[in-house]
């Protein structure tokens, strides 16, 4: 109902309907009527006729115990039959495509009055857009199916693929030619790692974990391999369907014997005696999207080493799924592949040079990684920044302690710290060739990885105990940071470990020390 179709109250005439059987509150100037509601309240009942809410205005106290989503439900807007004549909303309500007004609740890019060298007027219209597509279509699917397990909707797949946001989600670069970039916001050919950037930290605002991962995270590693080192017949046959949402791809490397150790896997490959196909035998584990693709980029041992083949979904593959401490939205599976034939026309890059396919595609894979990492963590800031402004605790806001503060000024120099990193990385990325970034910055992406899981996990750490019961608690006030806390380990291990990125980093800087220096 809008507000021009409800009834106009006087604060008094509210004030008389202030018993169990006809209850009415105020909250942020409108009238709820809470009479039958009261014994399906949550909260109870008593609560509702305490003589501070019954008949009165409850603005602070509503605030303080729900979020402000819970007047947007269906079911509760019902309950609403009115205004307070001449008074202010105290609480402003979000709408798609807005921004936090909240201080460190956006990069800094991204805030009034701050500069930023690196984004284009091209990049702004983009994170606009992209904000609005992942409030309005993605973040309440997200919510559905992070909770019931279901993979991302089809018609969200549907609509991205629309708005070529799949294409898009691969980087720049010539799969993009000809095709209308977010109802042409962006040109194809100015399309550069900033607005990869965008997009990636835009829709990982959705803040679900799992259900972002089941958005196409295994297309978003296992197409690279198809788009860079398939035959011209396999990448005008899959890439098509793949950006048109008709059919999903994920990466197949990690096995129950080996995941860093890309050259410890066992599945084998081998030729069959006319040399036209291949028989792949063995299994995968924890792959990301395994459960709903139709092909598996897979990395398997073969006479002359480590090949990367594209397997269809066909006979003697399947695959089930693994229960882990995210969402089955993801469709983390297992797969195995029994005597599986495949065309040998199916092999990505050199035969025995899987290797270089696998680890060209690192890099980029983890830059993702730690774009969606730095978002994440900054909308876990942002709600602790609100949760101690609003939140007393023996009489003050939660923020009137020093030591509450310092956990925010760490929070907020983890995400300066790890935002502004990302952001000299993805320019050098933007200056410098696919094989330059893989000499030059495979050792800063590694190194900013691992920098910002292992900060997430503070930042989540300290959240919980900003938050207290709430922060272990998967509804209410505090859900997303339970979220952030139960899922940031997913960061911190998928696309490398952090010891091993770490350790690759400082190998990386050693193998350019110069001989001939001193101190
Ligand atoms: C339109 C009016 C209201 C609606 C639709 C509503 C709805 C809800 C819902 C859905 C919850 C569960 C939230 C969760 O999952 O944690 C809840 C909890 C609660 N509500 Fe309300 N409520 C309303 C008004 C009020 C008011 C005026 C008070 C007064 C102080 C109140 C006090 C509480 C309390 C104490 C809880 C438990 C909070 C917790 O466990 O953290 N509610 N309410």
């Amino acid at each position: 109902m809008s507000n021009q179709q409800l009834k106009e109250y006087t604060k008094d005439e509210v004030a008389k309907h202030n018993t169990p059987d006809d209850l009415w509150v105020i909250i942020n100037a409108k009238v709820f009527n809470l009479s039958r509601f009261k014994d399906m309240h949550p909260g109870g009942a008593s609560v509702l006729l305490d003589e501070e809410v019954a008949g009165q205005d409850a603005t602070e106290a509503f605030f303080s115990l729900h979020l402000q989503e819970v007047l947007q439900r269906p079911q509760y807007k019902r309950l609403q039959i009115g205004t307070v004549a001449g008074d202010e909303q105290l609480v402003r309500y979000r709408v798609p495509g807005d921004m936090s007004n909240t201080p460190y609740g956006e990069p800094t890019w991204l805030t009034p009055a701050f500069k930023s060298p690196y984004y284009s007027e091209s990049h702004r219209k983009l994170q606009q857009a992209m904000r609005e597509f992942t409030d309005e279509y993605v973040t309440p699917d997200a919510e559905l199916h992070e909770a019931d397990g279901k993979r991302p909707s089809q018609h969200v797949f549907e609509k991205m693929a629309e708005l070529n946001l799949h294409a898009m989600r691969m980087g720049p670069g010539k799969h993009l030619k000809g095709l209308t970039l977010m109802n042409g916001i962006v040109k194809p050919e100015e399309f550069d790692y900033f607005h990869e950037l965008v997009i990636t930290q835009e829709l990982a605002r959705c803040n679900g974990r799992g259900y972002g991962d089941g958005l196409l995270g295994g297309k978003v590693i296992g197409l690279p391999p198809v788009l860079n080192f398939g035959s011209e017949e396999i990448k005008q046959k899959v890439i098509p369907e793949v950006f048109q949402a008709k059919k999903f791809i994920c990466l197949a490397i990690s096995e129950a014997h080996a995941g860093s150790d890309v050259m410890g896997l066992q599945t084998t490959a081998t030729k069959t005696p006319d040399g036209k196909f291949w028989i792949v035998n063995g299994t995968k584990k924890w792959i990301t999207n395994a459960t709903f693709a139709d092909y598996f980029t897979t990395g398997c041992k073969t006479e002359d080493g480590f090949t990367v083949i594209l397997i269809p979904r066909g006979p003697g593959v399947e695959t089930r799924p693994i229960k882990t401490s995210y969402s089955a939205s993801a469709g983390t599976g297992f797969v195995s592949f029994d005597n599986v034939k495949v065309p040998v026309e199916n092999t990505l890059g050199e035969e025995g040079g899987g290797i270089f396919v696998i680890l060209s595609n690192f890099n980029h894979e983890r830059w993702v990684m730690c774009c969606s990492s730095a978002r994440s963590q900054r909308s876990v800031l942002d709600a602790c920044m609100q949760w101690t402004a609003q939140r007393k605790a023996f009489g003050k806001p939660l923020n009137s302690q020093a030591v509450i503060r310092n956990k925010l000024a760490q929070m907020m120099q983890r995400c300066e710290t790890t935002q502004a990193w990302l952001e000299n990385i993805t320019y050098q990325m933007c200056n410098m060739s696919y094989k330059q970034q893989a000499k030059k910055l495979a050792g800063q992406i590694a190194l900013l990885k691992s920098y910002s899981t292992s900060s997430g996990q503070e930042t989540a750490r300290d959240a919980v105990q900003l938050f207290g019961g709430r922060g272990i608690t998967q509804s209410g006030m505090g859900k997303l940071i339970e979220h952030y806390h139960r899922t940031v380990p997913f960061d911190a291990l998928l696309g490398g470990a952090e010891d091993v990125l770490s350790d690759l980093g400082v190998r990386q800087a050693l193998r350019d020390m110069p001989t001939d220096s001193r101190l």
